[in-house]
């Protein structure tokens, strides 16, 4: 029986880990087959039994995860699905699943404990002595619910600045954000990395994915009446969305400071948008129908002859990092663009941007219920409704924000081939993860042909 070491943990659970670790939502590489774990940093965090092993650990030397391992030698039935493997007679857990063990994980930061390199910090504000429970909803990282907080903890950190704590701190005060509370520090990198960051909590909260495609739905359960006529009309919440955004752009545009690009950044935004199509329809064989249609809206941008805004955005924006609470909307996860490297996110981009990617959720709340989703045209009346749906709250989505930024309809040349980029992207995202929905982002833009 091998001997726990902390040291050496993911290589002794070796093909258990593995096994593990690519059933995880949070698990990014994707697609094809693991072969070695590697542990480049462990913290024994507390000791005893139940044990807190805190690791970071590189898959086939990519990016290292944040893994935290529960080590105890009676497991309960009730964690028993969070078992990975077994060491020296004890079971080895995934933590994050661990009331008693998380609990504890939240009086390290409130007591602003140093532990074994690891820094905890949390606002005295934060309910002590709270169990949490894991959020019951998908996602990229982990997150567990402490009463009044909710603490992130990234499963593949990034080094150096992380920008969802420092946009967060940025926007302190603002109505439209998650007050942040806490943070957890590795500090044994030269540059430290941030592994978790706590907010506040909001429990009346509901995604707007969730209240917009509520929407959608009683209109298509409707069929004879128009989306202004219908009870769960949305366009007022678009609105409001709208305004939202923009005024979370006006601050982070003061916080952050703005330039203006001219023709060569905006050629250079072009060519970007060039060369990701170019993997997308190397990926992708049924985009390639779409290819002059698409060049051409990218390479309108290096005609454009004003010069365009550019700051720190949200960039990521979309239905799902949005949430109505009773106060009015909030924004969350300012982590940036999916897939960019950290320099890149760091980079100040134009506000529509953002507005591109929320115009593009709309148009997938209103087209995701729709029969079949890849032969529309089979039910005329509910594709109506839904264009309908789309037109109305992309629209009244711009009018808000018009009320207190540039109106985005302003800049349409820019903004089409922002949106036709981000559903580019979508066609891959999906084609990758959901191939059911793939036709959504490939109607769209057969659609703005
Ligand atoms: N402050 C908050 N209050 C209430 N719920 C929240 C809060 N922050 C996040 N959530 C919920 O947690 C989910 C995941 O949060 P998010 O920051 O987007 O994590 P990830 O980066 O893992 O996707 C959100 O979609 C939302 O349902
Ligand atoms: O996990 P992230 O929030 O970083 O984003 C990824 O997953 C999103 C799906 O959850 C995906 O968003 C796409 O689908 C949404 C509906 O599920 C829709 O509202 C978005 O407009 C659409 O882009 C996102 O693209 C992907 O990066």
């Amino acid at each position: 029986m091998t001997v726990l070491r902390p040291t050496e943990l993911a290589e002794d659970l070796g093909e258990e880990l593995l096994r593990w670790l690519v059933g995880q939502r949070f698990f990014r590489t994707k697609g094809h087959a693991v072969t070695s774990a590697r542990t480049l940093r462990s913290s024994i965090l507390i000791e005893g039994d139940p044990a807190l092993v805190h690791a970071m650990v590189s898959v086939d030397d990519g990016a290292p995860y944040q893994l935290l391992f529960g080590v105890r030698e009676n497991v309960p039935d009730v964690l028993a699905h969070a078992v990975i493997g077994e060491l020296d007679g004890r079971a080895v857990y995934d933590a994050p699943q661990d009331p008693e063990l998380m609990g504890a994980l939240l009086d390290l930061l409130l007591g602003q404990e140093d532990v074994a390199g690891l820094r905890f910090d949390a606002d005295p504000s934060v309910a002590a002595g709270t169990r949490p429970r894991q959020i019951g909803v998908e996602q990229s990282n982990t997150s567990l619910i402490y009463g009044n907080a909710i603490l992130k903890l990234y499963r593949q950190p990034e080094q150096g600045r992380n920008r969802d704590v420092d946009l967060h701190r940025a926007l302190a005060g603002n109505p439209h954000i998650a007050a942040p509370l806490g943070v957890l520090t590795d500090h044994r990198p030269q540059e430290p990395v941030v592994l978790g960051f706590m907010q506040r909590f909001l429990p009346d909260a509901v995604e707007g994915w969730a209240t917009a495609t509520a929407s959608v739905r009683d209109l298509l359960a409707e069929g004879d009446l128009h989306a202004d006529e219908v009870g769960g009309d949305f366009a007022g919440e678009s609105g409001r969305l709208g305004t939202a955004v923009a005024e979370v752009h006006n601050a982070l545009a003061e916080a952050t400071g703005v330039r203006e690009v001219g023709q060569e950044e905006l050629a250079a935004e072009a060519d970007a948008m060039h060369a990701r199509l170019d993997v997308v329809l190397s990926e992708v064989p049924s985009l390639a129908s779409e290819e002059q249609t698409l060049r051409t809206a990218f390479d309108a941008v290096r005609t454009l002859t004003t010069p365009v805004r550019i700051h720190q955005i949200h960039g990521d924006l979309h239905l799902g990092q949005v949430l109505r609470t009773t106060a009015g909307w909030v924004l969350i996860d300012f982590e940036g663009e999916p897939g960019a490297t950290p320099q890149q996110r760091a980079v100040p981009r134009s506000p529509l941007r953002d507005v591109a990617g929320m115009l593009r959720s709309f148009d997938y709340a209103a087209f995701h219920l729709l029969p079949g989703n890849d032969d529309p045209q089979d039910d005329r009346q509910r594709l109506t409704r839904a264009t309908e749906w789309s037109d109305r709250n992309r629209t009244a989505f711009c009018e808000g924000y018009a009320e207190v930024g540039d109106d985005p309809r302003e800049h349409a040349v820019l903004l089409r081939a922002l949106e036709l980029d981000k559903a580019v992207y979508e066609v891959r995202y999906e084609h990758h993860n959901r191939p059911d929905w793939a036709a959504i982002p490939l109607a769209a833009i057969q659609r703005r042909t």
